[in-house]
Parts: structure tokens; sequence; C-alpha cells
């Protein structure tokens, strides 16, 4: 059997970090940084993300605002409130939870937040130093990935890394963070032989939107594997994108849903916002 990693301990351990570097900030230059998250309608997902995030970053001391907009907002008076916040001095980190309506074009309104505020690691030029090997703010989730590998003591150097799916905000990221930690790196997507790819994994990283679509007998023994998906069945329980019961047959370490990488991107949301805060990158 796999060994568990426990992202829900992990993720506590990093909040008790960050509050700790918080009090220290406050006592060296009286700083208390500041998290503003905007959420536009009503979606039920969403506002529970975003009551999740506003706990944890008051738990850590930072100050939080939540700024929820009606679903009918335009998008120029949303840029407007994006600008708002830029310009507010008490605001280190600016989120703005995706999914976004329709009728408003989100790649306008990431693009719009302040790349030192962008502490969900968006925006074109925080993706681009990460593209490019330079420091910058990281997207949360890969980011928390990142530091269960860590976490197992599984440093990625020299073993083959897989990464299902490419989105810009998870499987991209997450590939260019386990290429910059010197991983032969593979990219795999709807064109992909999952079976194939995912059987030369050492390290196995799933962030695709399918149930269970990674079938156990494919995972290479002992390999370490990171399940980003997060999918709510018909009797409102969690399901990742990983067969969890015959993956651990074959992992040395795997994640479960929930309690593996959920908790730790709202961690490391909370680290980004103290870097923010404290003179960034
Ligand atoms: N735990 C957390 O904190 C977070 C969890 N998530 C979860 O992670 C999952 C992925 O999210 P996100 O990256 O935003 O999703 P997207 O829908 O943006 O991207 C999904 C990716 O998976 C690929 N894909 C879809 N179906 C298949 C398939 N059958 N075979 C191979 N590849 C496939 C797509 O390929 P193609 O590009 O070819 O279309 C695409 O690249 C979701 O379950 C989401 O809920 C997301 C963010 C944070
Ligand atoms: N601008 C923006 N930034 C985001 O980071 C962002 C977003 N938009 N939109 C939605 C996704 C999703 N996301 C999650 C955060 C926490 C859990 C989490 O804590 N999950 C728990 C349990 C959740 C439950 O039980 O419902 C777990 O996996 O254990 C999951 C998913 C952040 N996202």
């Amino acid at each position: 059997m796999a060994q568990l990693i426990d992202g829900k301990a992990i993720a506590a351990r990093i909040r008790a970090e960050v509050q700790a570097d918080v009090e220290r900030l406050k006592a060296s230059r009286g700083l208390v940084p500041g998290l503003a998250v905007v959420r536009v309608g009503e979606d039920p997902a969403s506002k529970i993300y975003v009551t999740g995030k506003k706990k944890a970053a008051e738990e850590v001391g930072f100050h939080s605002w939540e700024h929820a907009l009606g679903a009918d907002i335009t998008q120029d008076e949303l840029l407007a409130r994006v600008r708002q916040l830029n310009a507010d001095p008490a605001v280190h980190g600016i989120l703005v939870q995706l999914p976004l309506p329709k009728h408003i074009d989100a790649e306008r309104i990431i693009a719009a937040v302040s790349p030192e505020k962008d502490v969900d690691g968006f925006h074109p030029v925080n993706a681009g130093r990460l593209s490019l090997g330079q420091p910058g703010l990281r997207p949360c989730t890969p980011f928390g990935a990142m530091r269960l590998l860590a976490e197992v003591s599984c440093a990625p150097a020299g073993k083959r890394a897989v990464v299902v799916g490419r989105s810009n905000i998870v499987g991209k990221p997450m590939a260019l963070m386990l290429l910059q930690a010197d991983a032969t790196v593979t990219i795999c997507h709807r064109k992909s032989d999952l079976p194939r790819e995912v059987a030369q994994a050492d390290i196995l990283v799933v962030a695709v939107g399918v149930p269970e679509l990674i079938q156990g007998e494919w995972i290479k023994p002992g390999a370490v594997v990171i399940d980003v998906g997060m999918n709510r069945k018909a009797d409102g329980k969690l399901v990742g994108d990983v067969a969890f019961q015959a993956a651990a047959q074959r992992a040395s370490a795997i994640t479960p849903v929930p309690g593996g990488v959920g908790p730790m991107t709202i961690a490391m949301l909370m680290r980004n916002t103290f870097i923010a805060a404290s003179g960034g990158v």
C-alpha cells in the first residue's frame, strides 16, 4: 500500500508557518498583509471556496475582504474594481475567483491585476516569469503540489514526470515547475496515449476533471501520484481523476481526494499573499 500524502495536515502546517511570519512582519514593520477576493455571481461552489479562503486569511492574521459582485456586472465595472484594488495600498493580494460569467473576458480581467498583487500567479507577466525560469508569483495549485513532493522527499531531478492536463492554471505551470526542478517532463492531453505515457511516470500529476480517468493498472510501481482532480459525484462525494484504490496498490505515495491538493491550494495562496506583502519574490 502506498503512503498517503496528507495534504490537509501539511496545509495546516504551512498556514501556521505563514501565521508566524505575519506576526514577525507586524512586529518588525507594522505591516499586515491584505487579501482581496473578488467573486462574481452566485455560483455555489465559488461561494464555498471563497469562504474557505477568507477564513484561512483571517486565521493567519491577514486583513481580508470579499467583494461579492452581481452576475450582471459589466466588464468595465469589473475592470474598475480591479484597478481600485490595484491602487489600494492595504491590499497586497488580489484574487478574482474563476470561472467568471460568460459575458466577461476572463483573460482581460486577469491581465488587469497588478502582477505584483497577482497571488493566483495567473497574470501573463507571472506566467512569463515562470516559463523563463525567473522568480515570480507561482500558481497556487502546482506550487502546492511541488511542496507535497518535497514533503515525501521526492526530488524531481532526473526523474520522469508526467503531467496529464495542460490548462494555464494547473497543468502547464505544473509541468514548468517540474522542469525547473530538473525532471524530464511529458505533458499529456486529449490526443495523448495515456496508458503508454502514464506507465513511464516516476512522478504523475493529474489535472483533468474526469472522474477516475487514470486506471491503477497504468501506474508504474513505486510512482508518486498527485491527483489534482476534483469531481463531485451525484451522491455529493468528491472523487479525483485517479482510480484511487487500484492506484494505491502500485504507487509509493499518493494524494487522496479530498484532503490532498485542495487544502494546499489555499495554504499556498496564504504563502503567496505573504510574499506579495513582504516585498515580493
Ligand atoms: N485542488 C485544487 O485546488 C484544484 C483542482 N482543480 C481540478 O483539477 C481538474 C483540472 O482543472 P483545470 O486544469 O482547470 O481543467 P481544464 O478543463 O481547464 O483542463 C483540463 C485538461 O485536461 C485535459 N483532458 C480532458 N479530458 C481528457 C482526457 N479524456 N484525456 C486526456 N486529457 C484530458 C484537457 O485536454 P485538452 O487541452 O486537449 O482539451 C485539458 O488540458 C478539475 O477537476 C478541477 O476541478 C482545479 C484547480 C484547483
Ligand atoms: N482565481 C481562482 N483561484 C483558484 O485557486 C481557484 C479558482 N479561481 N476557482 C476554483 C478553483 C478550485 N480551487 C480549490 C480550492 C480549494 C479546494 C479545497 O480545499 N478542497 C478540499 C475539500 C473541498 C470540498 O470538500 O468541497 C479538498 O480537496 O480536500 C479545492 C479547490 C481553487 N480554485
